[in-house]
């Protein structure tokens, strides 16, 4: 199971993340409560080892602003919330990054339609840490795809078995607040999503 813990803004989240054994760690490059910007983003991914994968996240801006960004930030994918023209998709594969698409489960849920490398299904909410109908979606993404919205380490087991994803995608569901991590949250939420798979 491939385990992504987004919106970390602190360097002892980001490194309880790694050591917690996650796959992929997500810097918020939106308007959000994780908001940061690319700079900070940039200081925490020198925290963060090759094999994890840096993931900048983005909704609604244009592909030369994710372009600025992205490259300031250091991030190794980007991830495009809500719905980005297949166009956008294109004009940034040249950037040479892991591009995600992450959209609601009324989208094209076929991984790779708008040639990105990896989908995520979320809630019609993003980041709202609200938990959704994950069992509607089973057996309709296609490829390599990640379950998020509403994860939390008590869900994320049943979220598994009703959704059968590739892997999972949280942020809320690690947090004490809107935007404050929890490292205990963070190490629990990977082993949880082990556990399920
Ligand atoms: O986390 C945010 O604040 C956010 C803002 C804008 C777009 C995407 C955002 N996060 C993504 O939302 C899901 C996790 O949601 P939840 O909080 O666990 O319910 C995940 O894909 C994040 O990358």
């Amino acid at each position: 199971m491939y385990v992504k813990i987004c919106g970390l803004s602190e360097p002892e989240h980001v490194t309880a993340a790694v050591e917690a054994g996650a796959d992929a760690i997500g810097f918020v490059l939106t308007e959000s409560p994780r908001r940061i910007d690319p700079e900070r983003a940039a200081a925490l991914g020198r925290l963060v080892p090759g094999h994890v994968l840096t993931v900048g996240v983005f909704r609604g801006e244009d592909p030369a602003t994710v372009r600025a960004a992205a490259l300031t930030a250091g991030v190794r994918a980007v991830q495009l919330h809500g719905r980005h023209p297949h166009a956008d998709f294109t004009a940034l594969k040249d950037l040479g990054r892991t591009l995600v698409r992450a959209v609601d489960s009324s989208a094209d849920l076929r991984c790779g339609a708008f040639d990105e490398d990896l989908l995520i299904v979320d809630a019609p909410r993003p980041g709202s840490g609200l938990p959704w109908d994950w069992a509607a979606v089973r057996g309709r993404p296609t490829g390599r795809w990640m379950l998020a919205g509403g994860l939390s380490p008590a869900n994320v087991a049943e979220a598994v078995a009703a959704a059968a994803p590739w892997g999972v995608d949280v942020s809320s569901g690690v947090e004490v607040a809107p935007g404050v991590k929890d490292s205990a949250l963070i190490r629990s939420f990977v082993a949880e999503a082990r556990r399920a798979a």
